[in-house]
């Protein structure tokens, strides 16, 4: 065959893939295919013969593939799945971006299950009064395996032969106070406890209803979680144990056609974060079991200044937590939903510094960031008055 009608065949076989491709994925996102197919289509067989016509053949084919490839990809991300018939369990719903996301979802039309530690405390109420008919509260402490198994049973007895289309990790808590060295065996433990293993136990027991409807898991993280944030040590590693194991299953439940993203918030002010009591039990907690040889040596006014940075952060916190409940909804609609949501205002140039930028740099942001102190150890300004005598 001479090589002009080898590549002419050559091109027509590539062109016919990616035009049946992007008709594919126009049929199959459900958007009004007459009309938007048309436009697709001629649009598709203008850019061919711009692309023929101004770029030698090699090249003009790169640029079309490339082009359409970039149609299909927006083309099939563009339009949500329909809301109707779906059900989704959501932890934590008490306070902050749990309950935020149960308001939403249900103005979408979800059915919501939506556990909370309190039935009878102000959330719970507000939620009960607030959302449809189709809410359903349920107890649920999810460090309490026996609470957790009943809530599955709850669950399933509303939802009938209807699958459980998504399970949002949302329950979490910071108990984490001050410098790696200066964090309590307690607070460690108590971060991993709720944040890893109690999430831990609901994915597991709720998996298989989102396996077999295909379905969705979004859990709610931590950029703590993956960059080392100054005084959050014990909360950051609970995070970084939830990352690896929520991306493992990522990969695993491929398979199984269940698509699992993580929302990484930047700060914002919800239940707990905001709560200066907290800090403050946290603070006196912290004083009090610290052992007195580390009192000696960083001293009380190098805690103090962490309270009260901790508390200057709480109020610089964002209060509109939809970034947040947006990036869920999202998660559980898109055809295409992302592996990692960044939830706020500068995660993404967090993540730009932290991925791209010297180590000296990223940690020098985190510190400005988060934690500007500007009291030294009390061991660290005797070893520098020395110095400065010598
Ligand atoms: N607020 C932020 O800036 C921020 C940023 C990044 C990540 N997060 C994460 O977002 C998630 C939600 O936290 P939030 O900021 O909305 O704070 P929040 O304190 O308002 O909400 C936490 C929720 O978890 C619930 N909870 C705590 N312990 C529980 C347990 N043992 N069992 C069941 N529920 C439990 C609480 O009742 C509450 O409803 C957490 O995982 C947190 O780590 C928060
Ligand atoms: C850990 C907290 C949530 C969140 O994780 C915050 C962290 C403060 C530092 C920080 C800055 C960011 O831009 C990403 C989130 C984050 C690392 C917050 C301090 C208290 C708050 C909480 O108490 C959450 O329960």
């Amino acid at each position: 065959m001479e090589e002009s009608a080898l590549s002419f065949w050559m091109y027509l076989g590539v062109m016919s893939v990616f035009f049946g491709g992007t008709v594919k994925r126009i049929l199959a996102s459900e958007m009004s295919s007459a009309p938007t197919l048309l436009v697709y289509s001629a649009l598709f067989l203008l850019m061919e013969r711009l692309c023929s016509f101004c770029l030698p053949t090699c090249v003009g084919l790169g640029v079309f593939c490339a082009a359409c490839w970039l149609i299909m990809g927006t083309v099939a991300a563009a339009k949500p799945l329909p809301v109707e018939g779906k059900a989704v369990f959501i932890t934590g719903c008490d306070s902050g971006f749990g309950k935020a996301a149960v308001l939403f979802l249900d103005s979408l039309g979800f059915q919501v299950f939506a556990s909370v530690l309190d039935l009878e405390g102000a959330g719970a109420q507000e939620l009960q009064k607030t959302c449809s008919a189709r809410l359903t509260l349920i107890h649920m402490d999810i460090t309490k395996p026996e609470q957790v198994q009943e809530a599955l049973r709850i669950t399933k007895a509303k939802l009938g032969v209807k699958g459980l289309w998504g399970l949002v990790n949302n329950a979490g808590v910071c108990v984490n106070f001050g410098d790696a060295e200066l964090s309590l065996m307690s607070n460690y433990r108590g971060c991993m406890e709720v944040n890893f293993f109690g999430t831990l136990e609901v994915t597991k027991t709720f998996l298989p209803l989102v396996r077999q409807s295909q379905g969705r898991l979004v859990t709610i993280s931590s950029p703590s979680g993956e960059q080392p944030f100054p005084c959050l040590a014990a909360y950051g590693a609970s995070k970084a144990a939830l990352n690896l194991f929520i991306n493992t299953l990522r990969h695993e439940l491929k398979l199984w056609d269940v698509k699992i993203s993580i929302i990484l918030p930047s700060s914002y002010k919800t239940g707990q974060s905001r709560n200066v009591e907290y800090w403050e039990e946290q603070y006196k907690h912290l004083i009090e079991n610290l052992p007195l040889s580390l009192m000696e040596e960083y001293g009380e006014e190098y805690l103090l200044e962490t309270k009260q940075l901790f508390f200057q952060f709480a109020e610089t916190a964002t209060e509109d937590l939809s970034p947040v409940t947006n990036s869920i909804a999202e998660a559980l609609l898109s055809r295409q939903p992302k592996v990692r949501y960044y939830a706020g205002q500068g995660v993404g140039l967090m993540y730009f510094i932290h991925c791209y930028l010297p180590v000296s740099i990223s940690d020098h942001f985190l510190q400005k960031l988060f934690m500007k102190k500007s009291v030294l150890p009390r061991a660290l300004q005797k070893r520098n008055n020395n110095n400065k005598k010598k």
